[in-house]
């Protein structure tokens, strides 16, 4: 169940953003992606979840050329396959804790308010999943968007800074949480990360560049 880039390249009219991006995900393996602001990470990352059209090369999950898929089948292929963390939580402010993390299960036909308290208590969000996210801190509405990606137990999680706008102590439990929870599932994740403590935790560390992805030194 591997996810993997060939020779991928997104280019914004004749500017091209990035190039060359030879990535391979393995199941249960962790990834992070720094880079210079601007360099495309989140277009990347958009890309690997077939939510932004690339311009050059392909993306396959397991196989199959999500190059190939329609809208309809994309959108299907990302509610059985891929949880995602969203730099601004995405969270729907109509909808409360609760019904934003079960939200996932619901679109698969498959709810289970069981397993969804269960994960609130996993990442400290008990007794909070009548609340509205306006009723919520920063660091709270994170934790309900990673328990959102989580919940349908994807095989591939993708996080977009997911502690960007974090104080350094919620932000190393955000990634306590993610960390665990993702190696509980066996999912494999792709961090797009400034943050070099977050970076750390990873089995692979990559470095975007205009010219493709190649590993990073350690960071100390
Ligand atoms: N619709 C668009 N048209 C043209 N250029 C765009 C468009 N959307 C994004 N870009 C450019 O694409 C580049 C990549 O943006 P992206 O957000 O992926 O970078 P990033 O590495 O994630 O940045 P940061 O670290 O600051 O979040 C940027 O230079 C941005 O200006």
């Amino acid at each position: 169940m591997s996810l993997v880039t060939e020779n991928l390249g997104k280019l914004y009219g004749d500017t091209p953003v990035f190039r060359h991006v030879d990535l391979r995900v393995e199941p249960g393996e962790f990834i992070a992606i720094v880079g210079e602001s601007g360099v495309g990470k989140s277009t990347l990352l958009n890309c690997l979840a077939a939510l932004d059209d690339w311009s050059e090369g392909r993306v396959l999950h397991n196989g199959t050329d999500l190059g190939t898929l329609d809208e309809a089948q994309r959108a299907h292929w990302r509610r059985a396959n891929l949880g995602f963390v969203f730099q601004a939580f995405h969270v729907l402010p109509h909808l409360d804790v609760a019904q934003n993390i079960g939200l996932p299960l619901l679109l698969l036909n498959r709810p289970d308010p069981a397993h969804v308290r269960a994960l609130m208590d996993a990442v400290g969000l008990e007794g909070l999943g009548a609340r509205l996210p306006a009723q919520l801190s920063g660091g709270q509405l994170q934790r309900v968007a990673i328990a959102r990606a989580l919940v349908h137990r994807p095989a591939i999680v993708l996080a977009d800074e997911p502690t960007g706008n974090l104080d350094p102590a919620t932000a190393t439990r955000v990634m306590d949480l993610l960390c665990a929870q993702t190696r509980e599932h066996g999912a494999s994740l792709v961090l797009v990360t400034h943050a070099d403590a977050a970076a750390r935790r990873a089995d692979r560390v990559l470095r975007l560049t205009a010219d493709g992805l190649r590993a990073d030194p350690a960071p100390t």
